[in-house]
């Protein structure tokens, strides 16, 4: 009976019932070549380390009576028969049982004069000192490293009994995939095709976790060939991945075939993502099938994949730190949430965060993002898992953190304003000072409020009033008396204008053109500031919204609108030029703008705001920006 729907708990139990409490296979390894290896056996040492009296330093053997009570004024004086002269690691003769120093020591006429009195045992590594004859000294499941070996190597071991690490292989599968090949590139790929990105991603994973791992064939959505090709790797491997195909769609083909060919145990996790993550065995070797998208196969690999390889080596693992072993966890901390959050009931979320300390309180919050996406958890500092029973999650509730990034806290500052590319552009310069830059995107108005609320270091803004032209004063002075002590810093001046198609094909130049009525906007979101501006600019020709086709269609940031352009969801976006000519489109220039950044004057000595600070008027940045198009400096 294959079970479906079920928790990342009840999955574990699956794997725990099918293959726990096995035997571990074990073979035996040359020491030279055990690096990395699991022991397989506790390791008791043959013999006694050190294996006789040795001297821990340079000095002399002595009996300690012979050196009672003397004293840098009153040394004691002995003649050639009680003492010896011994090096660091020599043998200590039995007549002796103390080491002086050479320091508290000097030699006239072979007479030693001895300054300090030593106790019986002093400076001297009786036998079995490190290690006695009989004592484990490594454990079942333990890592072979560097000091191991020595280890090994010192009491006599030339051969280890390790743990045979299971073999594993992935079968990308899917019409759409172009198969990993050096030459291969995105380029000029047709609609539909996609890069097969996962495998590599895999390998990198068992690299870290030391597991031998291959990239089998490539398989169509062909439900025979699949079948040839798992067939044969469940033959030769002992672990076989199979890459997509694990959903509903008409050519998902896993679940069938293992079924068909083997059984299958569970298919469907309650977890997001990695929800289709199916489980079967054929031939007795399980096979895992991993949704295709990055971030679904990443938390499968995680979340199933590891866990396995530990049954499969260890016949067992431990629930509590599988999943921190899996990620290679920093740290784990319980932090406070800065934005509230809506997790599905029911389902274990995976959650790509970042973090920050504020005022000396450390706060995460979730980056969005869709499992596809591979550049939201380049972004991230780790990872959440929200378990099922928590669904609503308010700001400043405390969610479980797994850090796999080094965090600079001190120096660590959140950005969060209005959206502009140049602001991407500082990271690198903070960080090559020492420091770091987190960026949000949430708008002029959002990124002053988050300042009013202790939300942020700093922030940045372009709001127009219309009322008298100005920028900014208004809506800083809505914040006050807070913003009283908020300083400004003109950073620069930009274009903003029409983002169209190639051609600019509707003929768009002017703001009465956006209610002609064939033209279909696409706008940013309340409180941004290209949308005070669209709405001033509006105003002014006397234009109602409600007559400007696509006004209610919202994105967060002048990529996402231009993006709309691109795909032809819209015929016209207002934003800056560097958004028109990534994408390729056309830019006509509407008016040029302030862009100002707004920082709290106790943030002014924090050593990410100094940083930032030297860095906005380092020439290279200003040289790159202004490369950029559609700025200019004051
Ligand atoms: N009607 C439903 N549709 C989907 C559901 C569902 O419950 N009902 N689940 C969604 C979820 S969640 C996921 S995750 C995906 C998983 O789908 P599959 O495992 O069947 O994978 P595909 O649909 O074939 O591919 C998904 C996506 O990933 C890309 N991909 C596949 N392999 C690779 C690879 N090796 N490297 C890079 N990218 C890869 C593929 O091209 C697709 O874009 O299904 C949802 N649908
Ligand atoms: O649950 Mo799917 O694995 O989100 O993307």
């Amino acid at each position: 009976m294959v079970r479906e729907h079920i928790s990342l708990k009840e999955a574990w139990e699956l794997l725990k019932a099918h293959w726990g409490n096995r035997d571990p296979l074990v073979k035996n390894v040359p020491l030279s070549e055990s690096l990395g290896g699991l022991l397989a056996e506790d390791i008791a040492s043959p013999v006694n380390v050190p294996h006789y009296p040795a001297s821990a330093v340079d000095g002399y053997a002595v009996s300690s009576n012979s050196t009672a009570r003397a004293t840098a004024a009153t040394p004691v004086v002995l003649n050639t028969e009680k003492y010896q002269w011994v090096n660091t690691g020599a043998f200590v003769p039995p007549q002796y049982d103390s080491v002086v120093m050479v320091e508290d020591t000097s030699l006239k006429n072979d007479n030693l004069y001895v300054y300090i009195s030593v106790p019986p045992g002093a400076n001297l590594r009786p036998i079995g000192e490190d290690i006695v004859k009989g004592q484990i000294v490594a454990h079942f499941g333990d890592e072979v490293d560097p000091n191991l070996m020595a280890l090994f190597y010192a009491v006599g071991l030339r051969e280890l009994p390790l743990l045979s690490k299971p073999k594993a292989i992935f079968i990308p599968t899917g019409d759409e995939i172009v198969p990993r090949k050096p030459e291969e590139s995105p380029a000029g790929l047709p609609p539909g095709k996609v890069m097969e990105s996962n495998s590599i991603m895999l390998e990198g994973m068992f690299e870290q976790w030391k597991i031998p791992f291959v990239v089998g064939p490539h398989v169509k959505d062909d439900p025979e060939k699949l079948k040839e090709v798992l067939a044969d790797a469940v033959d030769k491997y002992d672990l076989v991945l199979i890459g997509a195909g694990s959903a509903k769609g008409k050519r998902d083909f896993t679940a069938n075939v293992i079924e068909r060919e083997g059984q299958l145990i569970f298919h469907w996790v309650l977890m997001r993502p990695g929800r289709p993550a199916l489980l079967g065995t054929v031939k007795d070797k399980p096979v895992v099938g991993m949704p295709g998208f990055p971030m679904s196969t990443m938390v499968v690999a995680w979340s199933v994949v590891y866990p396995l390889l530990q049954l499969l080596m260890k016949g067992n693992f431990d629930e509590n730190k599988i999943l921190d072993e899996a990620i290679r966890v920093r740290d784990k901390l319980s932090l406070p949430l800065l934005i509230s959050h809506s997790s599905p009931q029911g389902i274990s979320e995976w959650l790509r965060v970042k973090v920050v300390r504020l005022r000396d309180k450390k706060y995460a919050w979730p980056i969005s993002g869709g499992s596809s996406s591979m550049r939201a958890t380049a972004d991230s500092d780790g990872f959440a898992l929200i378990p099922p029973k928590i669904y609503e999650c308010p700001k400043g509730k405390e969610i479980e953190v797994r850090l796999t990034k080094e965090v600079l806290w001190e120096k660590r500052v959140l950005f969060q304003g209005s959206d502009d590319p140049a602001v991407a552009q500082l990271v690198s310069f903070v960080r090559k000072r020492g420091a770091d830059l987190v960026i949000r995107s949430v708008g002029s108005l959002g990124g002053l409020a988050a300042l009013a609320r202790g939300e942020a270091h700093l922030s940045a803004a372009h709001l127009l009033d219309p009322k008298d032209m100005s920028y900014n004063d208004t809506y800083i002075a809505s914040f006050k008396p807070i913003s009283d002590k908020w300083k400004r810093f003109l950073l620069f001046y930009r274009q903003q204008g029409f983002i169209v198609k190639r051609g600019n094909p509707k003929k768009i130049s002017s703001i009465q053109d956006l209610a002609r009525g064939d033209v279909r906007i696409v706008n940013r979101q309340p409180g941004a500031g290209t949308r005070v501006l669209l709405d001033s600019l509006l105003r002014e020709e006397g234009i109602e919204s409600a007559s400007v086709k696509g006004y209610e269609d919202q994105t967060m940031t002048h990529l996402d609108a231009s993006c709309r352009v691109a795909w032809g969801m819209a015929d016209v976006a207002l934003g800056i030029k560097f958004a028109a000519d990534a994408l390729g489109l056309d830019f006509i220039p509407i008016t040029e703008e302030p862009y100002e950044l707004v920082i709290p004057e106790e943030e002014l000595t924090h050593p990410g705001i100094e940083a930032l600070i030297d860095s906005v008027s380092d020439s290279k940045f200003i040289e790159k920006v202004k490369r950029m198009g559609g700025y200019r400096w004051p």
